[in-house]
C-alpha cells in the first residue's frame, strides 16, 4: 500500500551502485505518477520525469517556462510512488548558479536520485531543435560547482548535460563534458550526438556514467538497449516515449469517439478496470480494511 517501501537515500544508493555496475539502466520518461508504478512493475531501472513532458502536461511548449519549484513539486508526486531512484531535467537549473543551487536542495527534499543541468542559456528550447546556443564553458562549470557544493546527501546524483555537439561540434562538446566532471559532475548527458561513432567518441573520452538520450523524431537515432550496452553507456533514456504513445491513442480515441457516437470499437485498447485496480493495488488496501474494497468487479471489466 502507499507504494513506496525505501526511502529517498536508498534509492540514491541503490541508483550510485547500479550506475558503477556497468550495465545498461533502461529509464522511461513517466508521464504522470501513476505510470511511475508501470514503469517499476514492469522491470525497468529508473523513472525518469522529462521537462518536455511536464511542459507539454501543462500545455505549454519547453522553452524553459516551467519554474523550480513547480517541477519539484511533480516530481516528488512521482518519486513518492515508486521504489526506482528518479531521475528528474532540472533544465538550465532555472537562473543564475545560485539559483540552480537552490534547485539541487529541492530536488533533494522532493526524493529524487539526482537531476540533470544543461549549459544551455536561458531561455532554452529542446536539445534535438536547430538555433540552441550554449553559455560559456567557464559559465557552465560555475553552475555545476555551485550545484555540487549546494548538495547534502553525497549520493544524490548530479549529472551535466552537454547540448555543445549541436552548436560547437564534438570536439567542443566532449571537452566541456570533460570540464564539467572536473567541476563536480558526477555523469554526463551528452545530447543529440549524430551516430554511434559520436557515442563511441564520448565513451572512449569520459569516465563517468553516460545517459543516452532515446528521444523520438529528433537528431540521435534510436539505438538498442544492445547496441548502448556494447557502446559502453549506462542509462538508456526514453524520455517522451510513453507520452507520445499515450497522446497518440488519446488522439486514436477521440477521432474514432466523434466519428463513431460510441466508444465501443475501442475497447481492446484500454487498460481495463480490473487491470486498473490491480495495478493501484486496491486488493492490499481491502486486507487493511475490508470497507475499502467490498465490491465485486463484473468478469469482463
Ligand atoms: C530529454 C529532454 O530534455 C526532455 O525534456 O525530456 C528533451 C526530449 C525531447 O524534447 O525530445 C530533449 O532532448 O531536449
Ligand atoms: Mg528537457
Amino acid at each position: 500500500m502507499l507504494h513506496t517501501r525505501t526511502t529517498p537515500a536508498e534509492r540514491r544508493r541503490a541508483f550510485r551502485a547500479r550506475l558503477a555496475s556497468g550495465e545498461l539502466l533502461r529509464m522511461p520518461g513517466a508521464v504522470n505518477p501513476y505510470s511511475a508504478r508501470l514503469i517499476q512493475e514492469h522491470g525497468f531501472d529508473a523513472v525518469y520525469l522529462s521537462g518536455a513532458v511536464l511542459s507539454a502536461d501543462l500545455g505549454l511548449p519547453d522553452i524553459g517556462l516551467t519554474t523550480a519549484t513547480e517541477v519539484a513539486a511533480r516530481a516528488q508526486q512521482i518519486a513518492r510512488v515508486t521504489d526506482l531512484p528518479a531521475l528528474v531535467d532540472a533544465d538550465t537549473g532555472f537562473g543564475e548558479p545560485m539559483n540552480a543551487a537552490r534547485t539541487v536542495q529541492l530536488m533533494e527534499d522532493a526524493g529524487l536520485a539526482g537531476l540533470h543541468l544543461e549549459d544551455q542559456v536561458n531561455p532554452k528550447r529542446c536539445g534535438h531543435l536547430d538555433g540552441k546556443s550554449v553559455v560559456d564553458r567557464a559559465e557552465m562549470v560555475r553552475r555545476i560547482r555551485a550545484a555540487a557544493d549546494a548538495r547534502r546527501d553525497p549520493d544524490f546524483l548530479l549529472m551535466a548535460r552537454t547540448d555543445a555537439r549541436g552548436v560547437e561540434g564534438l570536439a567542443a562538446a566532449i571537452d566541456r563534458a570533460k570540464a564539467y566532471v572536473d567541476a563536480g559532475a558526477d555523469a554526463i548527458f551528452p545530447e543529440a550526438l549524430a551516430d554511434e561513432a559520436e557515442y563511441a567518441a564520448f565513451r572512449a573520452a569520459v569516465d563517468v556514467p553516460l545517459l543516452a538520450n532515446m528521444t523520438e523524431f529528433g537528431k540521435s537515432p534510436l539505438l538498442s538497449a544492445r547496441t548502448l550496452t556494447e557502446l559502453g553507456y549506462n542509462i538508456a533514456l526514453y524520455p517522451v516515449t510513453l507520452f507520445r504513445l499515450a497522446m497518440g491513442a488519446v488522439e486514436h480515441g477521440l477521432r474514432v469517439l466523434a466519428a463513431e457516437g460510441t466508444q465501443e470499437s475501442l475497447l481492446p485498447g484500454m487498460q481495463t478496470r480490473s487491470r486498473l485496480y490491480e495495478a493501484l493495488g486496491y486488493a492490499d488496501y481491502a486486507a487493511f480494511d475490508s470497507a475499502v474494497h467490498d465490491f465485486t468487479l463484473p468478469p469482463d471489466a
